[in-house]
């Protein structure tokens, strides 16, 4: 039997890797990170495990790391991770925001492409849907050309990257592969700019008071991912540069901050939560939050900001503290998608 027919039969799909691609039709992907399936310790268990064993995640020798992620990391992380998702998780439909709004991207999408023919589906890096499903109800819609779409505006490696490697490991199971093309990153695409000054502005008419600064938190890296070659920390510098740019704001006034920061190691500062307690000790009373790098709100925006940074700036003297949401399954995230996919779809339709 070959390494093929083997997969194939695996996946339990054999047709999707001959009989049914009607030769013709375009697709788009959607992939977002991935998320736990349920707020019980077991599958945020599940989920970490397999999210922190991706090497492109945590570059460190498996010999050496896996020890400690099995020994002592999912010993005790899960638990508290746990309960920071049941905070957040979306009851009415027993799952976490990132899948919910990733869905809702995904079938917006698909409205705005249904008359071109286009066909769009989604799925998670780590965890479910899976990347290979996706591209299995792909074919299965006939496509034989796909685009994917990493949902991240700044490349990094531990994200673009290992969701560009998931897909194209999903290809290795099928004899008869579609062509697939992936997204470049937009960090400083207008579209994406335009999107995020929409939503700064919505965001702070809504608010009977004006906030002394305004506060762009990204999701953190290690420094040493970013000295060996990761664009990220300077893509994260472009959005800020270009949005300020439009917003006509200093860099005093709207500040770049980096958040999430996981393990022992030096990531990219300024770390969010202490730059915000300082400015709260130092004077600053007001403060408003948004989360550019994030396309959709996830346990990172709505629990780590939302909550915990709510709570340390006023425990520190601030007064007044407020978010801006991800731009999720707004309009303004549908047009930007729309727009980025048209014409990255230039020569296919
Ligand atoms: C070394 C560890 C990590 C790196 C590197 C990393 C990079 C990175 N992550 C995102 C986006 C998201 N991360 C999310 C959760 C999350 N990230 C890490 C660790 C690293 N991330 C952990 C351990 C977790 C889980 C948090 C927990 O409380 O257990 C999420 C949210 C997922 C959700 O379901 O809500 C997102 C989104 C980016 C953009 C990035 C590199 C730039
Ligand atoms: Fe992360
Ligand atoms: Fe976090």
């Amino acid at each position: 039997m070959s390494f093929i027919d083997a997969r194939d039969r695996k996946t339990g799909n054999p047709g999707t890797a001959a009989a049914s691609v009607r030769p013709g039709t375009v697709g788009v992907l959607l992939v977002n990170l991935g998320t736990p399936d349920g707020t019980d310790t077991k599958s945020v268990r599940r989920y970490l495990s397999e999210f922190l064993s991706d090497q492109r995640v945590i570059e460190a020798n498996p010999l050496v790391w896996q020890p400690i992620l099995q020994g002592i990391v999912l010993n005790t992380r899960p638990r508290k991770s746990a309960a920071n998702y049941k905070r957040v998780w979306n009851n009415e439909r027993d799952e976490s925001p990132l899948r919910t709004y990733t869905r809702g991207q995904s079938e917006g999408l698909q409205a705005r492409l249904a008359a071109d023919g286009i066909a769009v589906e989604w799925g998670m890096r780590y965890g479910r849907p899976t990347t290979a499903g996706a591209i299995d109800r792909l074919i299965e819609r006939g496509c034989d050309r796909i685009l994917l779409l990493p949902l991240y505006p700044q490349y990094s490696a531990t994200t673009t990257a290992t969701a560009n490697d998931q897909a194209f490991r999903a290809l290795l199971r099928l004899r008869r592969q579609p062509a697939l093309r992936t997204m470049p990153s937009f960090p400083d695409d207008p579209a994406y700019i335009e999107a995020l000054a929409a939503s700064v502005r919505n965001g702070l008419a809504k608010l009977d008071w004006t906030p002394d600064v305004l506060i762009a938190s990204f999701h953190g890296l290690p420094v040493e991912y970013v000295q060996r070659g990761d664009p990220y920390s300077t893509e994260c510098a472009r959005t800020m540069d270009a949005l300020r740019q439009s917003l006509g704001m200093t860099p005093r006034e709207f500040p770049l901050t980096f958040q999430s920061r996981f393990g022992p190691t030096r990531w990219l500062g300024p770390y969010t939560e202490p730059k915000v307690c300082k400015m709260a000790r130092t004077g600053i009373r007001k403060i408003v939050v948004i989360t550019p790098g994030f396309m959709a709100d996830c346990i990172e925006t709505l629990d780590e900001i939302g909550r915990e940074l709510r709570e340390a700036f006023l425990h520190a003297g601030g007064e007044q503290f407020a978010t801006i949401p991800c731009l999720n399954d707004s309009d303004l995230a549908v047009t930007l998608l729309e727009t980025l996919v048209r014409r990255e779809l230039s020569g296919w339709v």
